[in-house]
């Protein structure tokens, strides 16, 4: 299955090089037993199908809010209201273990602790990528990361999903509005060196 698509979603900014992606990218160094460990899904979990890339209920847009602050960056948007925990779209990117992490990249997303793996969407992703922390922007997340499985012929395959949140009102997230999640503590203060 191809893992790059030739049709990019409306402004995705090519400027960037960033490779868009519609699946996962596996690095060389998750071996089959990590895989395994993987997808290996819990009794209780989410099994979907596999979402159609680019997605129709998003839009990249570029800050151009002076105030806001991710200003001349980009964000997410939604195109239409999304109902309180409904899927949105999946987190894409290069799945790596501890080995093989790019510490400068700030779109590093945990997927699995325990294994050590992580996806990291700063070379490569798909519109998730471009999802900002609330801080800031909003007084909470209407978004967060979810574990997801997703049909793969007979077999089901992990990945990070992004769903509205249960609790962010009857309404969900409206139309036009930037979906915002949080990428907790650590994130901030790794970056502003500060210790908890
Ligand atoms: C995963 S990216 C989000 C997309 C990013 N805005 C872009 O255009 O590529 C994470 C980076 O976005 C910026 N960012 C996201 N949320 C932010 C916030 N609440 N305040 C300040 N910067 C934020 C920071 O530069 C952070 O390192």
């Amino acid at each position: 299955m191809p893992t790059k698509s030739t049709i990019l979603p409306k402004s995705w900014p090519t400027d960037l090089a960033v490779t868009y992606l519609t699946q996962l990218k596996y690095s060389s160094k998750i071996t089959p037993g990590i895989l395994t460990a993987l997808n290996t899904p819990p009794p209780a979990n989410t099994i979907i199908n596999t979402p159609i890339s680019p997605s129709a209920i998003i839009r990249i847009r570029p800050i151009t809010l002076s105030t806001h602050p991710a200003y001349n960056q980009h964000g997410l948007f939604a195109l239409r209201a999304l109902q309180p925990d409904s899927f949105i779209l999946l987190y894409l990117g290069y799945v790596h273990t501890q080995d093989d992490t790019d510490e400068t990249s700030d779109y590093d997303l945990s997927m699995d602790r325990e294994l050590g793996v992580s996806i990291d969407a700063a070379k490569m992703g798909n519109e998730a990528r471009f999802i900002n922390d609330y801080r800031g922007i909003t007084a909470r997340p209407n978004a967060e990361f979810r574990d997801v499985w997703i049909r793969q012929g007979a077999r089901v395959e992990r990945r990070i999903g992004v769903y509205v949140k249960r609790d962010v009102g009857k309404k969900g997230i409206s139309k036009g509005e930037e979906i915002v999640v949080s990428y907790g503590k650590g994130f901030w203060n790794e970056r502003t060196g500060a210790t908890e």
